[in-house]
């Protein structure tokens, strides 16, 4: 798994980027952050494109960027592909011509095992080979951008909010292509979102950027637990990504049975087959918890557990929580005169109830 080295800085008369640290990049990296925290400007340093960054990146032991006098190494010559918000596709070349010029180009320095008929399988561009970008979909647009800049061959995939054009059913239909991307083709990718569910779907780890620096990195799941993000976080709601596998389908109840660990959950039926990973976020307001095994309720989901942490916030109504429930980590938002009534302390049994609408069917499927 390639490292990426970054103690970088970029310097604008009303902001500073200044971002320090040693990425695996294992599968998507999610790059997450409010509106001019930083994340385009860090994508070009990475990239090579933005003049004003100083400091050091490397590849591996590969560098691209070192103090003067050592000059950085050109965009061309990086080995990164690029992909926009805009496909950038050329207007007058069919989706093949663009496709072709790419691979005609490709240095091969990055994934060499990059072949055309895996790209044009993988991406599902064979009945679009003929056609021209204008007369494509959003969403067909994308993947042939995706193809053409697979077809060059890259190190590393820079991804720049690449279906924030796109209306929920064209992302929901594309979200399967991208999130194959590093284990089909040996290529990581950097991947900037806004969107909670992108990132839940997608990001095997996560980077946020507050005002330029990076607030805190690692895998998806430890960052989600983590109650101190909230800040950072704001954007997006609190709550964890739990990894199931489908255990059965309930056609009566058009219910899905899955398992994580010891912990058996339902959600709505999905379509997908038994044995499917199941990414599902469960989010900290759709859990409650309860300090005994509960009777007569209608929530299907009970799951047994501890409670790992409690983290009360001033001046507001509400706690957060984490609950162990066995190789996972669930949150829980909770009122702080709930923390009181039920005499909550870290440590102590609990159980956590889930609404079942609440894991809903946006919830991802990975296919192992
Ligand atoms: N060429 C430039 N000249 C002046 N300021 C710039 C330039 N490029 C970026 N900035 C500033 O750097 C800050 C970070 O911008 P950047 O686009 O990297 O943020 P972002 O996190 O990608 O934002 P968004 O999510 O809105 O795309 C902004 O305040 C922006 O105004």
């Amino acid at each position: 798994m390639p490292t990426l080295h970054l103690a970088a800085q970029a310097h604008y008369p009303d902001f500073a980027l200044d971002v320090r640290g040693d990425w695996p990049l294992e599968g998507i990296t999610a790059l997450f952050g409010p509106s001019g925290s930083g994340k385009s400007t860090l994508l070009r340093v990475i990239a090579g494109l933005e003049p004003r960054a100083r400091g050091r990146v490397a590849l591996d032991d590969e560098v691209w960027l070192a103090e003067p006098p050592a000059r950085p190494v050109p965009a061309h010559r990086r080995g990164v592909g690029l992909v926009f918000q805009e496909a950038g596709l050329f207007p007058h070349l069919t989706v093949e011509g663009n496709l072709r010029y790419a691979e005609k180009r490709s240095r091969g320095v990055g994934a060499a095992a990059v072949r055309w008929e895996d790209v044009v399988r993988a991406l599902d561009l064979a009945g679009l080979l003929h056609r021209k970008p204008g007369s494509l979909s959003g969403g067909e647009r994308q993947r042939a951008a995706l193809g053409r800049t697979l077809l060059a061959r890259p190190r590393l995939l820079l991804m720049d909010e690449p279906l924030a054009a796109l209306d929920a059913r064209r992302k929901a239909e594309i979200l399967p292509y991208i999130e194959q991307l590093p284990r089909a083709f040996g290529v990581p990718v950097i991947y900037i979102t806004h969107d909670i569910d992108e990132v839940t779907r997608l990001a095997d780890r996560l980077v946020l950027l507050s005002q330029g620096r990076v607030v805190a990195a690692g895998p998806l799941h430890e960052l989600l637990e983590r109650l101190d993000l909230q800040p950072a976080t704001g954007r997006f709601e609190a709550g964890v990504v739990l990894e199931t596998r489908v255990e059965h389908h309930d056609e009566r109840f058009r219910l899905t049975h899955v398992r994580h660990g010891a912990q058996a959950l339902v959600v709505p039926m999905t379509d997908v087959p038994v044995g499917t990973v199941l990414r599902l976020r469960i989010r900290a307001r759709d859990v409650a918890l309860a300090v005994e095994p509960p009777r007569g309720l209608s929530i299907r989901n009970v799951l047994a557990g501890t409670l790992a942490a409690l983290h009360e916030e001033p001046d507001t109504p509400f706690a957060e929580t984490l609950v162990d429930i066995g190789g996972a980590r669930l949150r829980a938002r909770l009122t702080r005169e709930a923390v009181v009534d039920l005499g909550l302390t870290v440590g102590q049994p609990v159980y956590a109830l889930v609404k079942t609408i609440a894991l809903d069917r946006r919830a991802a499927a990975k296919a192992e």
